[in-house]
This record gives C-alpha cells, structure tokens and sequence, in this order.
C-alpha cells in the first residue's frame, strides 16, 4: 500500500499509473513550505514533508510526496518539480521534474505575489490548470502533461528504490 500526500488528480493518478501493483491511498498533506515555493530547496522540501505525513497518518508503509515549484537561474524564473518517497525502512528517495523558463508575463505574476495556479488560469482565461495539463502542458502545447512528468519522477524514484532493494537483498 502506498499513501500519495495530496488530492490533486494529476498526482493520485500519476501515482496509481506507475505503481500499478499497490494498492494507492490518498491523504491530503501539508507541505509545510510557502503556498508558492520560490527555490529547488523548498520545492524539494515540500516533497519530502508530504512523503513524511503520507506514511506517518495512514496505515501503508510507503509515503510520496510531489510538489511543483518555481526558482532562478540568473534572470530568468523556472517551474520546477520534486518528488520524494519514504520507505518502509525509512529510507528517502528524491527526484526532480521537468523545469524550463516561464513566460516573462507569468515571471511578472509570480514577482507581484500571486501563486503559479492563479497566474496560469488568468494567463489561459482558464480555471484548474494544476488539476489538469499544468504549466508544463500549456508551454508544450501539450505534447507533456502534469500527470506524465509526474509519472517520469515517480519513475525514477521506483527505480531508485528498486536498485536499493537489489543491492540489500
Ligand atoms: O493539491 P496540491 O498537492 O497542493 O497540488 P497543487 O498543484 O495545488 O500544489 P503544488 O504544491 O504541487 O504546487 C505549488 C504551487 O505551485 C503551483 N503550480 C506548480 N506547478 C504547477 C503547474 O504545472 N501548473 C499550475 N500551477 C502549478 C500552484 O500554484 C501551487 O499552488
């Protein structure tokens, strides 16, 4: 059994894709970071404080945790993405996700105080872009989805795990 720390669809359901063989629960986790995470270092965070609460406040043995987030490289402001999984051993897996730069116009948004979420739906004249394609749907015309690039961290977080196992067996 696994616990997703959120109810966003484009999470639980990357989830329930890559682990298919679990049985997947969801519990709506704080992330314990700023609503809009400004850094790798928080976004990361957020992740691993999910992950921590997922185990911790359901009965499966393994928690996930995935937060977007945005951060600089120079001028420019990137999304980016992390996901972290904690183990029946305690052991944490990390992994980051897709990151590109954003719009000027969305960097604006995000400068003036506003969440990611909300800059997309003004910016698309859209509501619940977070639940659905994401910010990295709409700026790749859709070829890659929230839910896929979630699935590509999860990917490599199972991995991670499974090469541990291997190893220690
Ligand atoms: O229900 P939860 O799990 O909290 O899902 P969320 O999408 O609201 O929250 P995240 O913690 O993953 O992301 C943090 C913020 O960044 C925004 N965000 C991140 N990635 C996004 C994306 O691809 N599209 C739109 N908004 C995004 C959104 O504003 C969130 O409030």
């Amino acid at each position: 059994m696994i616990a997703i720390g959120s109810l966003n669809q484009t999470k639980v359901n990357a989830v329930a894709a890559v682990f298919k063989q679990n049985e997947v629960i969801t519990i709506d986790a704080p992330s314990a970071v700023s609503n809009q995470p400004f850094s790798d270092e928080e976004t990361q965070l957020g992740a691993i404080n999910r992950a921590k609460f997922a185990k911790s406040q359901t009965k499966a043995l393994i928690g996930v945790g995935l937060e977007g987030g945005v951060m600089f490289i120079g001028q420019r402001l990137y999304l980016t993405n992390w996901g972290a999984l904690i183990d029946e051993t305690d052991t944490i897996y990390l992994a980051s996700g897709a990151r590109f730069p954003l719009p000027e116009v969305i960097k604006q948004g995000l400068l003036e105080g506003k969440e990611l979420a909300i800059v997309m739906d003004h910016y698309t004249g859209t509501k619940g872009i977070r639940h659905r394609e994401g910010a990295v749907g709409v700026f790749t015309n859709e070829l890659l989805t929230r839910q896929m690039m979630f699935e590509h961290v999860l990917l490599q977080l199972q991995g991670q795990k499974a090469y541990h196992d291997q190893l220690n067996k």
